[in-house]
């Protein structure tokens, strides 16, 4: 019934004459041309860089044969081609090449300061603090950030943030997580024994897979993801060799998430390999929706009666913006359903500094919690955590901020609070406003931007344009993103880097970019779908 899109059909890039030829290593060599289906350059210029590459690979020990093939499968659309024309494109506009626009508009990925988001100024103090301490006698800095760097730093290795932390994460900043889930989750107990501090959430995600992944032929794991889904997710699975067991949101109700495609799913999956563990992103990348209460709830007598581990990407937990919506921690709702499921429902959940009102992508700060981990495996996770060291101390540092923050009474408490208020209510005025604005457009149809940082509208496209997009090898949104690129100068992600139901298509759009600038993508959008959709009929 479904298809998800091919590797191919993933990478095939539309621009064939504007791609340049790059060196051997890059991304784009030709080798990699031929397997992602990426279209190629002139003939003679081919031969040349194939006698070249030839010359190169020779007596290499590794080369694009003899690698990790697995790594070869991992694709990760977020930045992918279209990333790579859109700063292509740049380089021609500084270089005065003329185009009809003056720049490239990026509303392809989740990073909210690289849009133009502040940080908040109590967490930058603290970590200025603790990066150099001589700043403590600084009358500049308020009393609270000055106790608060002590604090982390006395926690910290030879009181430096240069020096390893215990790899498991800072000891203190553990507690101060707990402390904060218990907060959240209105008193459910939290064991910092149970809490692990991540290089990001990625970190986090890729390191429960590769506990749960093993087995070959009909018994290698399988693991469930939604679609679409964060292409983290399926590139990981394709690292690990892992089977990507899809299911599909309900788009027609908001993205929800159905039993009855749960149930689909997992039948299929067991009749060729042996699926494990359920991932639930809410709220939603790509897909913006916050899942209720009673899907959390259906989900959870899902897993507990199929015996699958859940995870839970709760990311964007503070960012939820719809009337009516909540976010429910899958930690919490487990709790609630009684020792039935407490006790027994295995559990790994995450969350980040990069998202919410923070945004701090950069320091890769994040977290997990598990919960009902089997005690020998916990002990195997600590060691595969071990082994890499330890995640960021700077990272570790401001996710203790996250969860420790100012509180009413202490200095910086305004000021944090009117912040987060103001990051907060822009993000929701902007999810309305993309939302609005996209479905005035005929042909667009966007579900409300309910949470998260992202709309996917699901757009129409004329029967013409498919087929042109397919006698071009390529999938049919890729074309219409790319195209909407080089008129327009608006860099989108196709929804097929997501997945997506057959014979739908889509684009994932940030709600990021500052107003006055998301208001002109909007309209360019809309003039560009408009102008294609005529071209096309
Ligand atoms: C759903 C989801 N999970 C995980 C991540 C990774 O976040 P981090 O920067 O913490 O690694 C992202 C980033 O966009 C995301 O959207």
């Amino acid at each position: 019934m479904y298809a998800a899109p091919t590797v191919r059909e993933l990478v095939s890039c539309p621009n064939r004459r504007s791609l340049t030829i790059p060196s051997p290593l890059s991304p784009f060599s030709s080798q990699r041309r031929a397997l992602s289906g990426v279209s190629e350059p002139p003939r003679g210029l081919v031969q040349e860089k194939m006698t070249e590459n030839a010359a190169f690979s020779q007596n290499k020990v590794l080369t694009i044969d003899t690698m990790n093939p697995n790594v070869k499968k991992m694709e990760y659309a977020v930045r992918g081609p279209i990333v790579q024309r859109a700063m292509q494109i740049e380089k021609e506009l500084r270089e005065g090449v003329k185009k009809p626009f003056t720049e490239v508009i990026k509303a392809n990925i989740g990073d909210a300061h690289a849009m133009g988001q502040q940080p908040i100024t109590f967490f930058r103090q603290v970590l200025a603090l603790c990066s150099y301490p001589e700043l403590l006698n600084d009358n500049m800095f308020p009393e609270d950030a000055k106790s608060r760097a002590r604090r982390i730093l006395q926690a910290c290795g030879g009181n430096s943030l240069g020096a390893y932390s215990a790899s498991q994460g800072i000891d203190c900043v553990r507690q101060d997580v707990a402390r904060y889930i218990e907060r959240r989750d209105g008193g459910v107990p939290c064991d910092p024994d149970n809490v692990y501090l991540t290089t990001g959430a990625s970190n986090g995600i890729v390191t429960m897979l590769q506990l749960l992944v093993c087995g070959e032929g009909a018994s290698k794991t399988g693991v469930m993801i939604s679609i679409p889904q964060y292409p983290l997710y399926s590139a990981a699975l394709a690292e690990l060799g892992a089977v990507q067991v899809n299911y599909y949101l309900n788009e027609d109700k908001c993205w929800s998430m159905d039993l009855s495609e749960l149930e689909r799913s997992l039948a299929e999956a067991r009749k060729h390999c042996n699926p494990k563990a359920l991932c639930v992103i809410n709220p939603g990348n790509p897909t913006g929706q916050v899942q209720s209460r009673q899907c959390i709830e259906d989900v959870i007598r899902f897993a507990a009666k199929e015996h699958l581990f859940l995870m839970a990407d709760e990311v964007y937990q503070d960012n939820v913006y719809a009337e009516g919506c909540q976010f429910h921690s899958f930690k919490k709702v487990l709790f609630e359903l009684g020792p039935q499921y407490s006790n027994t429902v295995e559990l790994a959940s995450f969350h980040s500094t990069s998202k919410c009102y923070m945004g701090e992508c950069g320091f890769r700060g994040g977290y997990m919690e598990v919960i009902n981990m089997d005690p020998e495996v916990k002990a195997q996770l600590t060691k595969l955590v071990s082994i890499r060291l330890c995640a960021p101390v700077p990272g570790q540092a401001l996710m203790d901020l996250v969860v420790n923050s100012p509180q009413p009474g202490e200095p910086s408490y305004t000021t944090f609070m009117k912040e987060r208020t103001a990051t907060l209510s822009l993000l929701a005025e902007k999810a309305k406003l993309t939302e609005e604005i996209l479905n005035t457009v005929p042909g667009i149809t966007c579900n409300p931007v309910q949470g998260a940082m992202y709309s996917f509208p699901n757009i129409s496209l004329p029967q013409k344009a498919i087929k042109e997009a397919k006698a071009l090898g390529q999938v049919p949104d890729m074309f219409y993103c790319m195209k909407m690129l080089e008129e327009t100068g608006i860099c989108l992600v196709p929804g097929s880097g997501f997945g997506q139901k057959d014979g739908t298509y889509h684009f994932r759009m940030t709600i990021l970019p500052p107003t006055d600038k998301l208001k002109i993508l909007l309209a360019k959008v809309k003039e560009f779908h408009l102008r294609f959709t005529q071209q096309y009929s």
